[in-house]
């Protein structure tokens, strides 16, 4: 409708200037911006303004308007960004491009192929140069999320110092055992108000945030035991969420000017972030790295956590057999040791994998090339260009996994111990060989880790995550109390989750579950039980919750 009043407007002033002598002044700039305008739309006629013409790109191009390319696709599709992507790819294959105005021509692909070159073969010529960097500064400042070349190196080889294996040994008995216990008690509180549901996905983040905390500047933040609304996290979640509209949206600073209160929001969460580490850390270099390492190890662990649960709590048949294998395993101990987690709990160990599969906690990403190249299948791409992928459609793809691609299936991560003698695999773990296990075996083979490029969800090497281990420890530790100690059924009439869109994957509604008390085994290990009631009886200084545990 309005193009085509447009066109008329457009029609009755070209006819009116035909047939005059003489023009005003505005009207020579009318017809020459006229003139400008159809000569730009003659050029870039499916593609965004200042975008190279690729005639040699035809077959994986997505047509666009003319001067807009692909941003008003982009910006009207209603549904999730995600799913967007996941349904192009299916349509399309491995590879195809897409142009927007300002932030150039993007190539999509979908292939470990692709992952591994980019991320591994030509690493120095895709890196994440002004797509994150300019973004998002105002939020991750100069930290090692957005920082590139020499300046990641540096964090990179200074962030790397904080993983070690007596860092872990230490977590898993101490602060994972810790916070898991805190949350029981938060079940506990809420099944003895009548058996009140309880938001899984808000208390992972609790418990993730204040075991972050804790462990890394010693900030009590004590969120899980604080009750109402929890300013931090609060003010952390609209930032994330607001950084992925940041990538998608070239014109985002428009946006937010246009979104009344948006700036100010904004704004008022960045000082949230100010404020609570500013008090504990002198500089704003300190800063930046606070809420990188506060981005990575909140809300990513928090959020496979509650993708998991859901996943167990849907499929009976894959919680039975975790059960199981705890049982056989930890024989009712509530001591989680370091190599029990990585090495003797195969099945779980898979579970959390699965979930990442699925579910990945940074579900797509891009980067920029530095010179002109040539990706695997020979399409050339040229400075400035953008390479995006989804570890969220690549989980998705059947080309890569399978036929059941989209089912969640641990076992397709086992492998018997005979295969893995023929085989000669290496397990992702990292951990010293332990010592021959004690305890029961489980029955459910061994963990085998998958190529590094067709399971992204950890990102590759030499930018693999660098919290690789420490979230599966806090995933595992978390889990093994949770399910050993109670049983978690969904409240009925929920929707099946969704993504929420955001740099992260959270679920877009609460997931609403009842957690009540599992009766009590007779092999239970009482030593351990005093250990951590102690604990949690100093720690959160609440008689009312502590007394809960007590009368178990
Ligand atoms: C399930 C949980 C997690 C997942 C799925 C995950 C995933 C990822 C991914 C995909 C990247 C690459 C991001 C990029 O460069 O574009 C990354 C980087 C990183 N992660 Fe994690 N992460 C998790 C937990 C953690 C935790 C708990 C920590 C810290 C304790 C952490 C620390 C880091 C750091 C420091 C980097 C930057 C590495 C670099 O750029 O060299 N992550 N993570």
């Amino acid at each position: 409708m309005a193009i085509l009043l447009l066109a008329i407007g457009v029609k009755r002033f070209l006819e009116r200037q035909m047939t005059k002598k003489h023009r005003s002044p505005l009207e020579y700039v009318a017809l020459t911006s006229l003139a400008l305008l159809v000569a730009a739309i003659a050029k870039y006629p499916n593609r965004a303004i200042f975008t190279r013409a690729r005639p040699d790109l035809k077959e994986i191009s997505v047509d666009g308007y003319p001067l807009f390319g692909n941003l008003i696709q982009a910006l009207t599709n209603k549904e999730n960004p995600l799913i967007v992507l996941n349904k192009a790819f299916q349509k399309r294959g491995d590879i195809y491009t897409i142009t927007v105005p300002y932030r150039g021509r993007f190539f999509l692909v979908n292939h470990p192929m692709y992952i591994e070159y980019i991320l591994k073969t030509n690493f120095n010529n895709y890196i994440k140069g002004t797509v994150f960097g300019d973004q998002l500064r105002d939020i991750l400042g100069n930290g090692i999320f957005v920082s590139d070349q020499d300046a990641w190196r540096f964090h990179r080889k200074t962030a790397s110092n904080i993983f070690t294996t007596k860092m872990y040994r230490q977590l898993c008995e101490g602060a994972f055992t810790d916070s898991a216990q805190d949350l029981c008690s938060i079940f506990d509180k809420a099944e003895s108000l009548g058996n009140q549901p309880v938001d899984l996905q808000q208390l992972f983040l609790r418990l993730t945030m204040d075991a972050f905390g804790k462990l890394t500047f010693g900030i009590e933040f004590n969120s899980l035991m604080t009750e109402g609304r929890n300013e931090f996290g609060d003010a952390f979640d609209y930032l994330t969420a607001n950084m992925d509209g940041r990538v998608v949206n070239p014109l985002w600073p428009i946006f937010d000017r246009l979104t009344p209160g948006k700036i100010r929001k904004v704004k008022k969460a960045i000082a949230v972030l100010d404020k609570e580490d500013g008090s504990v850390l002198s500089d704003l270099e300190l800063r930046d790295v606070f809420v990188n390492f506060m981005i990575a190890g909140r809300d990513t662990t928090a959020l496979t956590l509650t993708w998991q649960f859901y996943s167990l709590m849907a499929n009976p048949r894959i919680l039975k057999n975790v059960l199981k294998e705890l049982d056989i395993v930890l024989q009712g101990s509530n001591i989680y040791t370091y190599e029990t987690m990585m090495q003797e709990l195969p099945y779980l160990k898979a579970v959390f994998h699965e979930t990442l599969r699925l579910y990945p906690q940074v579900p797509r990403n891009a980067k920029e090339v530095v010179e002109d190249d040539v990706l695997p299948n020979g399409t050339v791409v040229y400075k400035g260009d953008l390479v995006g992928f989804s570890t969220y459609a690549m989980g998705r793809n059947r080309a890569v996994w399978g036929e059941d691609a989209e089912v969640f299936c641990p076992e397709r991560w086992l492998v018997d111990e005979e295969d893995i003698a023929k085989q000669d695999v290496t397990t992702s773990s990292n951990a010293t060989p332990s010592t021959p296990p004690l305890k029961g075996v489980s029955p459910f083979g061994k963990f085998k880790m998958e190529n590094q490029f067709k399971f992204n969800s950890f990102n590759a090497n030499p930018r693999l995550c660098l919290g690789q281990t420490f979230a599966t420890l806090e995933a595992m530790v978390t889990s093994c109390m949770l399910l050993q100690k109670f049983d978690f059924k969904l409240v009925p009439g929920q929707p099946v989750p969704e993504p929420k869109p955001s740099a992260t994957l959270p679920m877009l509604n609460p997931l609403m579950t009842i957690a009540t008390r599992k009766q009590l085994h007779h092999h239970h290990h009482h030593k351990s039980l005093t250990k951590t009631t102690t604990t949690t009886t100093t720690r959160s200084g609440d008689s009312s919750l502590s007394s809960s545990y007590i009368s178990v």
